[in-house]
């Protein structure tokens, strides 16, 4: 398989005293789901977002698609992002407007600043929305106003907004944060979906451990900004759960069960 990211030394300072990346080294594959894990504070919603730059990373390389991310140009930066979904904790959506209008939204990165402006959108862009929103289950809910949804159906409609980009990848920061588990199950099946269906790359950030276990195909540990983990969900060990997570730990390592027991 094809490298699709790869980041290469990269560091985040906030300021003159917070490293908040330090170092990070790590490459992912198109089609893989990777999530990144680490406890409040580690650094992965900067670590995000230095991928995209809506953050730009003090020092290091991001190359996506074989592009040095951080050499990009505003024009350039914008024809890269249209390639990135991104999906967000609070989901992001615009409120008083309808599901699909949201979706449609995906594809305002494309238009010219007028077309964008006065909502000129294709009868094939409103036909893939509607698909869009069918394989997600919201086909009874386009034309509700967005704030009548609960919030696993807000993030589902997040999700169709970034797929109707027709990304090659997902950067998804905690999707299932705000949601209770059934929700979270039901985002996380989409979320592999698209991976394993659609073959765009998925990397996630995850608080909750034995989720990122089930559903990843490698797991990216981060703890003060640091890399401690890069490998497979099978071998991990409860030592290195301990070393991602440190005095939080205990309780995540009963969570995942006797995966690491004898
Ligand atoms: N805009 C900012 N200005 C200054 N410091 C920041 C800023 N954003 C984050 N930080 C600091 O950088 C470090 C990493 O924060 P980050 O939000 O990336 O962590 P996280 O792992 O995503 O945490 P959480 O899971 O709580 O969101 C923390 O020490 C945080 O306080």
């Amino acid at each position: 398989m094809t490298t699709l990211l790869e980041l290469n030394n990269v560091s985040k300072k906030y300021g003159s005293d917070t490293l908040a990346l330090s170092d990070v080294n790590f490459s992912v594959k198109e089609g893989e789901f990777v999530s990144v894990i680490g406890p409040s504070g580690a650094g992965k919603s900067t670590l995000l977002r230095c991928i995209n730059r809506m953050i730009d990373a003090t020092s290091g390389e991001v190359i996506f698609d074989g592009v040095n991310v951080q050499n990009l140009n505003k024009r350039e930066l914008r024809k890269t992002r249209t390639k990135i979904g991104m999906i967000f904790q609070h989901y992001n959506l615009v409120n008083r407007l309808s599901v699909i209008e949201n979706v449609l939204h995906g594809r305002l990165g494309f238009k010219s600043i007028i077309t964008g402006v006065l909502g000129m959108y294709s009868e094939a862009e409103k036909k893939q929305a509607i698909e869009l929103l069918t394989v997600l289950g919201l086909e009874d809910h386009m034309y509700k106003r967005c704030d009548q949804l609960s919030g696993g159906q807000k993030q589902r409609v997040g999700i169709a907004r970034a797929l109707i980009q027709s990304p090659k990848m997902m950067l998804c920061d905690e999707p299932i944060a705000s949601l209770d588990p059934n929700s979270s199950k039901v985002i996380m099946d989409h979320l592999r979906n698209i991976s394993k269906s659609m073959g765009i790359t998925v990397v996630v950030n995850l608080h909750q451990v034995d989720v990122a276990l089930s559903y990843s195909d490698r797991i990216i540990g981060v703890s003060k900004g640091e890399v401690v983990y890069n490998g497979s969900p099978q071998q991990i060990t409860s030592e290195e759960i301990y070393q991602i997570y440190g005095s939080e730990a205990g309780e995540l390592i009963m969570d995942v069960g006797g995966k690491n027991a004898g």
